[in-house]
């Protein structure tokens, strides 16, 4: 015990937080800690979480950067956006490794995040400081990084879907359409009218379109990888389900390519990387082949007749989308194998 990584939790009470908890509560090199709370400090953890007694019984913390410090190496931020953008400078200024699971320091521009996250963007000394850990594309940058920007749930899907191919250019980058589709779980525990359950249960709702705060996330990336300016149409929709994202992705194929080339184009890109799973021809993923688990699947379908080529990748939005892909960052930042602790099973049925 006493050797591990000490881990901190802030937004521990929210849905990210608390599968933080789940999934460091097995892994062998780090520990958590210290859970703090900005509104319910000084209460059991388990008194709002149930499910935790007798695993985690302490009380919540402040979240003070000293606190923190005096009982933490590295502080995991599930904190709504705008937090980080605060917290994160003077958590990093006392000396903690930060990875924050916000989109507060995603996106370079604090021009571009104002513009789509309609709130103040954080100071650009610390965003340049920030390491995009989109894990499976830029985990070469990650390592010995002080402070990691986890991908959001959306883009880490629909970007493990489409970085090889626009890479490669095997896709026309500019006929890219996502067609995305989330469970109620990427909201937060916050309970609001749109997320009652009289409204969510048998219904599909499309949401959010042209305006999601995810687009210049996917469009940063999809550039990076074209070598181009790249804009996209992303479309996000809400499913009767707890957890896990399908992103659809369309695009016209350049040059006369099948199912079975782009299969081994992808195969051959993630090469050793253990949480990309890509389908054999004809076989597409659904999100309960991936619940619970630090996988992204990817499958693939070309039309011959219109030249296109459909895209199928799945997540579970609070494990590779959040918690998960969180701690393969550390892993990476640490220098240890990015699979420490999050070698499960996806639990299926
Ligand atoms: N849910 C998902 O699938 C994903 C979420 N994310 C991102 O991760 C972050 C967390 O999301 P999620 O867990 O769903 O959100 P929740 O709403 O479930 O939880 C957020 C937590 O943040 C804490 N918090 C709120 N305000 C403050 C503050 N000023 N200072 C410190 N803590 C605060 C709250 O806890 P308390 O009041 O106890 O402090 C709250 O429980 C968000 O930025 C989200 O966009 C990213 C990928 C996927
Ligand atoms: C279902 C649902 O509402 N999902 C949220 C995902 C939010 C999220 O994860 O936001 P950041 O990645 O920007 O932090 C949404 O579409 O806004």
């Amino acid at each position: 015990m006493g050797t591990k990584l000490k881990i901190a939790i802030v937004g521990s009470t929210g849905y990210g937080g608390v599968e933080l908890i789940r999934l460091l509560a097995s892994h062998p090199l780090a520990e958590v800690t210290s859970v703090t709370s900005s509104s319910s400090a000084g209460t059991p953890i388990s008194q709002g979480f149930p499910h935790l007694t007798g695993i985690r019984e302490e009380l919540l913390d402040d979240v003070t950067p000293e606190t923190i410090k005096a009982k933490a190496d590295v502080v995991f931020l599930a904190t709504p956006a705008g937090v980080a953008s605060k917290l994160a400078p003077q958590l990093l200024e006392v000396g903690l490794k930060v990875i924050d699971l916000s989109g507060d320091y995603r996106l370079k521009s604090p021009g571009l995040y104002e513009e789509w996250y309609k709130k103040p963007a954080a100071d650009e000394r610390y965003l340049e400081q920030a390491v995009f850990g989109l894990a499976e594309v830029y985990g070469d940058n990650v390592r010995d990084a002080a402070f990691i920007s986890n991908p959001g749930c959306y883009p880490t899907a629909t970007l493990l879907g489409l970085v090889p191919a626009v890479k490669e250019g095997w896709i026309d980058p500019s006929t890219i359409i996502i067609d995305a589709k989330s469970g109620v779980s990427g909201a937060g525990r916050g309970v609001s009218l749109g997320y009652h359950y009289s409204e969510i249960n048998e219904n599909l709702k499309a949401y959010k379109l042209n305006k999601h705060q995810h687009v210049p996330e996917i469009e940063m990336v999809l550039s990076d990888a074209a070598g181009k300016p790249v804009v996209t149409t992303f479309s996000t929709h809400l499913v009767p389900m707890t957890r896990g994202i399908m992103s659809t992705m369309y695009a016209t194929v350049l040059g006369d390519r099948s199912a079975q080339d782009f299969i081994e184009l992808y195969r051959s890109y993630y090469e050793g990387r253990r949480f990309v799973r890509i389908r054999p021809e004809g076989e597409l993923p659904s999100t309960k082949e991936v619940w619970g688990s630090n996988y992204c699947d990817i499958g693939f379908a070309v039309d011959k007749r219109t030249g296109r080529i459909t895209i199928v990748s799945v997540i579970d939005n609070l494990v590779k989308g959040a918690a998960g892909q969180a701690i393969q960052n550390l892993n990476l930042m640490m220098g240890w194998d990015e699979t420490l602790g999050l070698q499960f099973v996806p639990a299926y049925p």
